[in-house]
């Protein structure tokens, strides 16, 4: 008996120290689930493949949504006046009581028009497949019910509902996934100030609050991201993000599904993480070797609701379609944030940016969902258009690596964003790899084949007449095998 076990014990660790090996990630071999253990290091970390759904979704919507969509500046209100920020300091000498404080906001905050389902409705109609929500900003206002932020979380205060959890099941029941922003430090905590006060030798924010507060958001309402921010004044050894990344890696409910951004302190952006947000509204136009992802906002000058927001002030379709199309190409994702308002609408303005991208998308979707990036991005001859493509079987190892050659690839996309005034679009990229014959071209959204030819390696494609053209603001051509 004693041997039979020591038989099988050897034969497991064989078995693990194979499967990890080969992928790294957990799998069902003869009805045990061996998955490998990451130790709390950047290297290691890093060794973990990005969990499929992420690359494949393309297309988020980040919620900027908290007490300073009351007040309608941005989300950066507190701080702002507290560092004495003029305009802010003569509109709130003019508008409220001296002695207001920003806690005061807090009951206005009531979202009594908040109906979760209906918010899931718009974004699915939207063609995103995840969304991101603000489960706490610097303010340190927890849009659940924290256990360690008394009387300032929106449970208990304004909205008096957990809006984490009512948000979460509505997007699962309309099948989008559901993540979360966190910031790690918070403004104005006293118990944050004393670490810092301390150069944070001491950690007490970190035991008695990040860390329970994190435990909680992940226990309880399993989000499949996890978006960091607020990294930034000091090191991941106070933060202790490689031993949290760990367990949420090892041991956490969401272990084989999450994914976070790379905001995990000083240095640290840009650098690690399942996937590198760098800068916001970062766009690097060439194809990175990292799962990437372009966070940008469709009011150009703010993340939470600004109520003097301008038509002007926000992006159009086209710019926004621009954004998704370009980051995509190059191996990113696109999380486009709203700001909803203080009584939990969301303004028509956005509705229609979102809508009108849902409405590309059902032409489009299929050079966005899934795919990879193509051996060239923007074409270098017509700078309007970007290649995305599809491969027999998409390759999940290194979702942004460049295809070697043709081999796999059972589709060309080429998206353009301008339409030619000649109705003929001319690129150079292609003409390598199309062979008369061989390929045929398609525009998506129309029936029927489209009539192409090279020459001197340029690739002159005659469109339709526009007229007859289903898409709009931006276009697809689809080149496959006969
Ligand atoms: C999504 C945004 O994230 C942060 O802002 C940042 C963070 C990092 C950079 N950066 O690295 O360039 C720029 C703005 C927040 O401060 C901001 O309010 C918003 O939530």
């Amino acid at each position: 008996m004693k041997i039979l076990l020591l038989c099988i014990l050897v034969l497991c660790s064989v078995v693990s120290s194979y499967s990890t090996v080969e992928s790294g990630e957990s799998r069902h071999i003869s009805g045990h689930l061996v998955s490998k253990k990451y130790s709390p290091d950047w290297k290691d970390l890093d060794t973990r493949p990005l969990p499929h759904w992420y690359d494949d979704a393309k297309i988020g919507i980040f919620l900027h949504w908290g007490v300073y969509s009351v007040i309608g500046f941005s989300e950066w209100f507190w701080s702002n006046w507290k560092g004495g920020d003029k305009k802010i300091t003569k509109f709130m000498k003019e508008h409220y009581p001296p002695d207001f404080t920003y806690q005061d906001f807090a009951p206005m905050f009531k979202a009594e028009f908040f109906d979760p389902t209906e918010w899931a409705d718009l974004f699915l109609k939207s063609g995103a497949r995840y969304i991101v929500l603000t489960s706490k900003h610097h303010d340190g206002f927890t849009m659940f019910p924290s256990h360690r932020s008394y009387s300032w979380n929106s449970y208990e205060v304004g909205p008096k509902r957990d809006i984490v959890g009512e948000l979460s099941t509505a997007v699962r029941a309309a099948g989008l996934k559901f993540g979360v922003y966190h910031s790690l430090y918070e403004w104005f905590n006293p118990i944050y100030e004393e670490d810092k006060k301390n150069n944070f030798t001491t950690r007490y924010y970190a035991e008695t609050k990040l860390w329970p507060d994190l435990k909680q958001l992940i226990n309880d309402y399993k989000p499949s991201v996890l978006w960091s921010d607020g990294d930034w004044e000091t090191y991941d050894t106070y933060w202790k993000s490689t031993d949290f990344l760990a367990w949420l890696y090892n041991e956490s409910p969401v272990k084989d599904e999450i994914v976070v951004n790379d905001r995990w302190g000083i240095g640290i952006p840009c650098k690690h993480g399942d996937f590198y947000n760098c800068a916001d509204r970062y766009n690097p136009g060439s194809l990175q070797n990292h799962k990437w992802e372009n966070a940008f906002t469709v009011d150009s000058r703010s993340w939470g609701f600004r109520k003097p927001m301008t038509l002007n002030d926000t992006l159009s379709t086209n710019q926004i379609l621009y954004q998704v199309v370009s980051t995509i190409s190059c191996g990113g994702n696109a999380l486009i944030n709203v700001g909803p308002t203080q009584d939990g609408t969301i303004s028509p303005i956005f509705q229609e940016r979102l809508l009108d991208l849902g409405n590309w998308l059902k032409i489009n979707g299929e050079a966005i969902y899934s795919t990879s990036p193509w051996l060239h991005q923007n074409d270098s001859l017509n700078q309007d258009v970007w290649y995305t493509c599809r491969k027999v079987k998409h390759s999940h190892r290194h979702p942004t690596a460049i295809p070697r050659d043709n081999d796999n690839i059972i589709a060309i996309y080429a998206i353009f964003l301008k339409w030619p005034t000649t109705n003929i679009l001319l690129l150079k990229d292609l003409s390598t790899y199309l062979h008369n014959g061989v390929y045929k071209i398609e525009l998506l959204g129309n029936e029927g084949l489209i009539n192409w030819n090279i020459k001197n390696g340029v690739t002159s494609i005659e469109l339709p007449d526009k007229a007859k053209v289903h898409s709009e603001n931006a276009w697809t051509l689809k080149m496959s095998l006969k």
